[in-house]
This record gives structure tokens, C-alpha cells and sequence, in this order.
């Protein structure tokens, strides 16, 4: 089954490809930038003859700027073949499948899509995604790529493109608008965010991050969907006439227009006692992770960088609100607190086992009489500088004797001395009754 992504290079289109990928799909993917290396460093095609791929894919996804969409779909729809699937991940769903609706052949189906997430989510797990099919024209596909998304643990709602736009012009529209005029603001009154830190709450805190996350994203995106929906223009008018009443309230240090206002819209906002506690989660998750560093002073831990993917591993020598330094072997390494996910205990032991070079031992012994072997072995295993440990030899002809001879194959995690280690093993097979051959 083959997939074409058009904007496959893009930042959604690097999300997805992997992912259809890993689901066994022939990924091939375009993008008006030509970047073949993105292709190539995914492990998938470049389609350099994009007419041809259009017409042989099962499933094409157009997944370009949204001021574009519908001038691709266009332009692709009439080349597709029978049977096959059109779909978008566009953040506005009118338009793009008015032009699906106009564009595709009859016996080509058609299915609006819109990720109500950023690529830089791990996995589909907790994300909504929403689908807009029109009836009758995605019989076959619509349960396919249901199942697809929710099986991967998305959660599906499924709308008309109308409602969809009604619902993004303030789910995204209004706050978009609200988090970047904060940055605008700090901008214009020339605020030191930077400084501002020293001082902050956990509301500001939090606000700050996502005012930041917002900001630090493609600039482009945000623009067009404030623009191409008609929708958000009315949200913007109801936000403004709300902000000018509010201020005007203040400056008439009106205190009972002010409380009511806030108490009016707290019973229209519905359960506020939820929203705190949720609030208080993400809070307290970040006080959690700040103590488990303090904790650790001085103990080995391993993080892994959220950007990068880099685990460092090293004895943590210092933590402050926004800091931690690592001592890697002869190596202070400082990371932002922000930037790093500490790797419980059980992810640390597999990230070595996965990335460290481990020690090979092998260590004959003759086991005791009437012993097992095998249970020999499970009773050695259970050590935590241990990787694998498996027999590789078993010999009865030891001259002189009639015990068994047994060769063990240890494998020592890479991190730990290994001649220490080979020692306290040989003493423990010694302590029930092995004796060491070679000695
Ligand atoms: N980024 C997000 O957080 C996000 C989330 C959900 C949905 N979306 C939607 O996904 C779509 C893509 O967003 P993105 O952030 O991946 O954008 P992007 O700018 O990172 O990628 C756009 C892709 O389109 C290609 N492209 C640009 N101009 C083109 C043209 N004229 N013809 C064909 N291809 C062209 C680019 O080469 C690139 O591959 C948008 O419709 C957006 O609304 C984005
Ligand atoms: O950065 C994120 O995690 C996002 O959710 C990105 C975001 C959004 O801010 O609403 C951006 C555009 C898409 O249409 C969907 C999601």
C-alpha cells in the first residue's frame, strides 16, 4: 500500500512519514523544496517524477502551508486513481474539502483530517484527532484511517467542516491571538522576560511557557490560520470589546462591575473546581521532577534531551530552579531543567543495555555433583551488572573427575568495572560448590 505525502518534508509530513512507515506502508514523499536529504534521512523515496506517484499511490496526504491547500488539491485530485484516498492535515477544514469535494473524480474518496497537535508530540497516544468525511464519499477509507489514529490511542471526534472551523476559531483562533498579543506586549513594553523569571508564580510560569512554545513556532502557520478562517474575526471582535470593559472597569476602580463580571463568566465556564486541580497536576509535576533532581545529588542519573533525543548519563553535581550539572566522566555538562526529562530507573538500565559497550567474560567451572546447570546460571543472573548470561559449553570428560564442566558466557554492563565484577561472580559459583577451572 503506498502513501503520498505532499509536504512530506515539512513539519507534519516528518511526523506522519515514520509513522505510516512503521505501519507498513510505502511512504513517498514531496515537498516544493526539494529536499531530497530529508527523504533520504527518513529512509524513503523522494517522488521526483510527482505526477506518476500520484497517479500509482493509494493514499495521497496533502499536508502543505494552509494559504496553498487548495490550489495542491487542485492540482493533484484530477491526477489520482480509482479506488485511491485524498486526505489533508489542514487546520482549517472548509475550504480544503470544498476543493476535495470539487476537484476529486467520483470514484476517488476524499477525507479531511486536522491533528489537534504539533509535531513535537512522541506518539499518538491522549491526541484528538478530528475528522470531517462527507457522506458518501469515504465509505471504504474512513474506517481504515479510524482505526489507524485510534488504535494508536488518538482519540477521534468526528464533525462537519463547518463546526470545525466554528470550534478552531477560538480553540485555536482566540487563543493563538491571546498568547501571542502577550508576547507582542512584552515586546512593546520592552519587559525582560528573562528577569521576569526570578520573580514568577506557578500561573505565570506556566503561561509563560506556552506563550514562549507558541512564539517559537513557524510564524507563517500561525498567521494563516488567524486569516484564512472568517470565523476568528468575530472572536477577535467579542476578545477586544471584552478587553476594552474589563480595562474600563479598572480604570473606574469598579470593584463590584469587576467581581461580577469574573463570577459571571466563572458559572458560564462551568467546572472551575476540575480546572484547578488539573492545574494543580501540572504544577506539582513540575515541583515532582525538580525534587526527584534534588534528590539525586550525587547519584547517577540519565536524562534524556526532549529536542535532541541525546541521553546523557553522569553523577548529578548541581541543581537549580532552571539548571542541572551533570559530571560526565571528566566532562561538566549544565542543561536547562526545561529541556531535559529525567529517565526513571528501569529506562536508564535499558538505555544501557541498548548503548553501552559491554565487557565479555567466559568462566568454565565444574559444577558440583547432582547440580543443575541451568539453575547454576539463573542463580548468577540475578545481578543488576549482569547484561546476559548464557552456557556456551558443557563437558563430562574432565579427566580425573566425573562432575560436569560447564563454560559460562557473562556479559558485564559496560559501565561498571569488569574485573570486579567477573570476581564477585567466580566467588559466588565457588560459594555453592564450583570450582574454578584454570585456577
Ligand atoms: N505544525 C503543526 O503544528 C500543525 C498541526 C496540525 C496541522 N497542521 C497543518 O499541517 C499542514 C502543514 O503544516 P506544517 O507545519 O507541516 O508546514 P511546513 O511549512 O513545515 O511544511 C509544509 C510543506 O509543504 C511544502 N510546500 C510548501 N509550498 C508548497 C507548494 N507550493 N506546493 C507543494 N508543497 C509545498 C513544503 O516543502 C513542506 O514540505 C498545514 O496545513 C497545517 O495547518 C500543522
Ligand atoms: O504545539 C502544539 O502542541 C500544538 O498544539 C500546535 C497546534 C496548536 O497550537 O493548536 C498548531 C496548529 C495545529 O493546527 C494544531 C495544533
Amino acid at each position: 500500500m503506498k502513501v503520498l505525502i505532499i509536504g512530506g518534508t515539512g513539519e507534519m509530513g516528518q511526523w506522519f512519514t515514520p509513522f505510516f512507515k512503521n505501519h507498513g506502508y510505502e511512504v513517498v514523499v514531496w515537498g516544493s523544496s526539494g529536499k531530497v536529504e530529508v527523504a533520504e534521512r527518513m529512509g524513503v523515496e523522494f517522488a521526483s517524477d510527482l505526477d506518476a506517484e500520484i497517479g500509482t499511490s493509494d493514499i495521497v496526504i496533502v499536508t502543505v502551508p494552509i494559504n496553498i491547500t487548495e490550489r495542491v488539491i487542485s492540482e493533484t485530485a484530477p491526477k489520482m486513481k480509482s479506488g485511491s484516498l485524498l486526505m489533508d492535515f489542514t487546520s482549517l477544514k472548509v475550504g480544503p474539502t470544498e476543493a476535495m469535494k470539487k476537484y476529486a473524480p467520483e470514484d476517488v474518496e476524499i477525507l479531511g483530517t486536522h491533528p489537534m497537535f504539533g509535531p513535537s508530540i512522541p506518539s499518538l497516544h491522549g491526541q484528538i484527532f478530528i475528522l470531517t468525511p462527507i457522506e458518501g464519499r469515504c465509505d471504504k477509507w474512513f474506517p481504515v484511517m479510524r482505526s489507524l489514529f485510534e488504535d494508536n490511542g488518538a482519540h477521534i471526534e468526528v464533525i462537519t467542516p463547518a463546526e470545525h472551523d466554528r470550534f478552531v476559531s477560538v480553540v485555536q483562533g482566540l487563543t493563538h491571538f491571546a498568547y501571542i498579543t502577550i508576547g507582542t506586549t512584552f515586546d512593546a513594553l520592552d519587559f525582560s522576560v528573562n528577569e521576569s523569571r526570578r520573580f514568577m508564580s506557578p500561573v505565570y510560569d506556566i503561561m509563560l511557557d506556552f506563550v514562549g512554545r507558541i512564539l517559537g513556532q513557524n510564524p507563517y502557520l500561525y498567521a494563516y490560520i488567524q486569516m484564512e478562517n472568517p470565523e476568528v474575526l468575530k472572536v477577535h471582535d467579542a476578545f477586544m470589546n471584552q478587553c476594552s470593559e474589563m480595562s474600563s472597569i479598572v480604570r473606574k476602580k469598579d470593584v463590584e462591575a469587576f467581581t461580577n463580571k469574573m463570577k459571571d463568566a466563572a458559572v458560564h465556564f462551568g467546572d472551575t473546581a476540575s480546572a484547578l486541580r488539573r492545574s494543580d497536576k501540572l504544577i506539582n509535576s513540575k515541583i515532582a521532577e525538580f525534587d526527584r533532581l534534588l534528590d539525586s545529588i550525587g547519584q547517577e542519573i540519565g536524562v534524556r534531551h526532549i529536542y535532541s533525543g541525546i541521553v546523557h548519563t553522569g553523577i548529578i553535581k548541581k541543581v537549580s530552579p532552571r539548571d542541572v550539572v551533570l559530571e560526565c566522566g571528566s566532562r561538566m555538562v549544565p542543561l536547562k531543567i526545561e529541556n531535559i526529562r529525567l529517565l526513571d530507573e528501569e529506562e536508564l538500565h535499558e538505555w544501557k543495555l541498548e548503548n553501552l559497550e559491554h565487557h565479555l567474560r567466559d568462566i568454565s567451572v565444574l559444577i558440583p555433583e547432582e547440580a543443575n546447570a541451568d539453575v547454576i546460571m539463573e542463580l548468577v543472573s540475578c545481578n543488576d551488572d549482569i547484561v546476559s548470561i548464557e552456557i556456551i559449553d558443557r563437558y563430562e570428560g574432565v579427566e580425573g573427575t566425573k562432575r560436569l564442566s560447564v563454560t559460562f558466557r557473562v556479559m558485564i554492563m559496560g559501565d561498571v568495572e569488569a574485573e570486579k565484577v567477573h570476581l564477585g561472580i567466580e566467588r559466588q559459583l565457588m560459594g555453592i560448590g564450583c570450582s574454578i577451572r584454570g585456577w
